[in-house]
């Protein structure tokens, strides 16, 4: 990748095994995982059945394919699935972000330096600027922008003609596209989160490329942890490669993968230390809730934001934790999960057992 921007709490969730962002390492390793075309695109079979059709069909009245938006979660393949859409319109590639166009001018000279058919991959299209947004739409509708050439009254704008190209655009928040941009796509893909079998499948291709031997069992128990994201799959594939080849003959099965994924905290259903931290907090120090989540955040000793942006969608999304206009309460899920007793069941007469239990472990 050819830009550098990364928000805090992307910083915060690369340090972590299980966080959903790339850095460093992990980006060549990715690069190298990267499925190249639709065929060997693990899952999304919606997605991937209705850009085929799109991609088909530009191909065939050779055409450029229209303007495409990816929206998903970090990690589910948007910038694998730009790069596919490149490869299989034989089409170079431009790569983006919208953190990097800070102003319309940036953005006036990529599009007029792009080449007719190419795929101009803008991800995390929604941190743009708005006057680099008022110009997309005229280059997506129009294949035109204006350059505008001084200040003040005698500003003057010149049209310049672009020659066809793709966008695809990558956001992991839809909901902050503004209408106008988002209208202007002729295709829409929403990933979702994978399911256990293609993870393990995700699993299976990974290992075969890594040169890792592992069994069904052992890419099944890396699979179920990996919070239905290939990244996170191929990053836990990796820690149990590294503990398979230094605590055993390298081989990676049920035992090795669970033995490694302990050592480096990740729980049997994916949380991993922060997750947990929370979950601890809410439920022994605060009964399960409601609590502020600034006061959650000060006892787990993270930012706001990070227990906000990082722990809490996974947590939100297994059904652990509520976030509710009184705060942020556990579910029943969430005590079973830390093998605890919610107080208003514990010991029912003695009620001070309960207690106990909560703030005894
Ligand atoms: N469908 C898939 N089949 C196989 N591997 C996949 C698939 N989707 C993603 N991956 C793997 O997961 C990793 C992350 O994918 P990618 O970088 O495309 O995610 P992303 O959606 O762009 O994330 P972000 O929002 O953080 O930019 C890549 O290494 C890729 O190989
Ligand atoms: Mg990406």
């Amino acid at each position: 990748m050819n830009w550098d921007d990364t928000t805090d709490d992307a910083a915060a969730a690369a340090e972590r095994l299980v966080g959903a962002s790339a850095d460093g390492e992990d980006q060549a390793v990715e690069a190298a995982l990267r499925p190249k075309d639709l065929g060997e695109f693990i899952g999304q079979e919606k997605v991937r059945e209705q850009l085929d059709l799109v991609l088909r069909a530009a191909r065939a009245r050779g055409a450029t394919a229209d303007h495409v938006l990816l929206s998903g979660a970090p990690g589910l393949g948007k910038t694998t699935l730009s790069m596919i859409i490149a490869a299989e319109m034989g089409a170079p590639i431009r790569i983006t972000s919208g953190p990097a166009i800070q102003h319309a001018g940036d953005l006036a000279a990529i599009l007029s330096s792009l080449q007719e058919g190419e795929v101009l991959f803008l991800d995390e299209i929604h941190r743009m600027s708005r006057p680099a947004e008022e110009m997309l739409y005229m280059a997506m509708e129009d294949f035109r922008v204006d350059v505008i050439v001084g200040k003040g009254p005698g500003a003057t704008a010149i049209p310049l003609e672009l020659p066809p190209f793709t966008l695809v655009g990558a956001t992991t928040r839809a909901g902050l596209l503004p209408p106008p941009l988002r209208d202007r796509f002729g295709f829409t893909a929403h990933m979702e989160f994978y399911e256990p079998a293609e993870l393990e499948r995700v699993v299976h291709r990974s290992a075969q490329l890594l040169d890792v031997e592992i069994d069904p069992a052992g890419a099944a128990e890396i699979a179920g942890r990996s919070r239905g994201t290939p990244r996170i799959a191929n990053r836990l594939l990796r820690r149990v490669r590294d503990y398979a080849q230094v605590k055993a003959d390298g081989r990676v099965d049920r035992e090795i993968a669970a033995a490694a994924l302990k050592v480096y905290e990740v729980d049997g259903r994916g949380l991993d230390r922060l997750d947990r931290a929370v979950l601890e907090a809410l439920l022994k120090l605060f009964g399960g809730g409601p609590v502020g989540l600034s006061t959650l955040a000060v006892a787990v000793g993270e930012e706001r934001e990070t227990v906000e942006e990082v722990a809490e969608p996974f947590l939100v999304r297994e059904g652990l934790l509520a976030r509710t206009p009184r705060g942020r309460v556990a579910t029943p899920a969430a005590w079973a999960h830390l093998n605890l007793t919610p107080p208003q069941q514990a010991g029912g007469r003695t009620g001070g057992k309960g207690q106990q239990d909560l703030f005894g472990a």
